[in-house]
């Protein structure tokens, strides 16, 4: 298959300014300026393939930010090769940029508030050469998509955060890009926009079959949405492979749920760490390597109507992976 994404020892390097502060200080950095090298991406390499939905993780100031400017063509990189849809993301050729779409959920919407969403709609069909008939097809489609109705003779000053991001998915969308860079596109939204988003961004990637790079902090996006991470720390590239297998290699433990029917619960701290009970129902944790062994004594000791053994929270497992790095 070919690589939509093909990126090779991609490395940026800030010059950050610094200065004391205080006016004296400023005055000073006036005709004396010092920096000071930030490096948030240092070599990274991966390849995502035409129709992948990839994840992009990692903690505040890893990089991702910066890597998708790379990989959408805003940042020049330090050093490093990219190739996205086959073009060089920086020279910013038309054809290109035609085809991608970067959408920042901390910032959904560019150009002037004034005009209503519509007019902006008109706007982009004007920017991205789209045929009337292609530009009510694809209106029509986020319209109902993101139930866009009742918004689109508003002006975008007056919107909402989590209306703004949806006509901002809409402006992204009505030229059908092939490739999408989604930078954390449901911060700060309430958990029905949320759902709506998730919902949102698997039927769009199903049905155009687009490729997307998605950065969230909520391991829910990533979890319903990318069966591929590739997660970074400190500019490095950490892991590039399956969620589900990066989080049952790094938890330790596993959570066994148990029913019994006895009347006399057993001393349940005998099997595991206790993490909640209720009625003749708990909840233990586990290491991975006694697993087997304790499931055996409560199926031979207890009365038991139920068990269940699941991977711990994600969330705890990614925190885990945050603070200390995968060993
Ligand atoms: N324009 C800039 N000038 C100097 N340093 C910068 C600039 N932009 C980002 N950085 C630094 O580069 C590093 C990576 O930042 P980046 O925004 O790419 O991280 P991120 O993974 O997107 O973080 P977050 O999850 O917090 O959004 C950070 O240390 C940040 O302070």
């Amino acid at each position: 298959m070919v690589s939509v994404i093909d990126v090779q020892d991609l490395t940026m390097v800030y010059k950050a300014p610094l200065r004391e502060a205080g006016l004296r200080a400023a005055l000073v950095s006036v005709v004396h300026r010092t920096y000071r090298e930030i490096h948030a991406v240092e070599n990274i390499s991966f390849t995502v393939d035409s129709g992948e939905v990839v994840g992009f993780i990692g903690p505040n100031g890893a990089g991702k930010t910066t890597t998708l400017k790379m990989l959408s063509g805003i940042l020049h990189p330090t050093r490093g090769e990219v190739r996205a849809l086959g073009a060089i993301p920086w020279r910013r050729e038309p054809a290109f940029l035609r085809q991608i779409a970067l959408i920042r959920g901390s910032q959904p919407i560019s150009g002037p508030g004034e005009l209503t969403v519509l007019d902006s709609l008109r706007f982009q069909q004007l920017i991205y050469e789209v045929s009337d008939t292609d530009f009510k097809k694809s209106l029509a489609v986020l319209v109902e998509m993101l139930d866009l109705e009742q918004l689109l003779r508003r002006q975008i000053r007056a919107l909402s955060l989590g209306e703004r991001m949806r006509c901002g998915l809409a402006l992204a969308l009505i030229y059908q890009p092939r490739l999408l860079f989604l930078d954390e596109p449901t911060l700060g939204l309430d958990v029905t926009a949320i759902q709506m988003m998730r919902r949102f961004i698997a039927t769009y990637s199903r049905e155009t079959h687009a490729t997307i790079l998605l950065t969230s902090h909520y391991m829910a996006d990533v979890e319903t949405l990318c069966k591929r991470i590739v997660l970074i720390d400190k500019g490095r590239l950490q892991y590039d492979g399956r969620l589900e297998e990066l989080a049952a290699t790094l938890s330790s433990y596993k959570l066994l749920k148990v029913a019994i029917s006895d009347e006399l619960c057993p001393d349940w701290s005998g099997y595991g760490e206790v993490v909640e009970t209720e009625d003749r129902k708990v909840a233990l944790r586990v290491q991975r390597d006694q697993v087997a062994a304790v499931t055996t004594r409560l199926l031979a000791e207890c009365t038991v109507i139920d068990l269940a053994i699941e991977n711990p929270p994600l969330e705890r497992v990614m925190d885990q992976v945050y603070r200390e790095g995968i060993a």
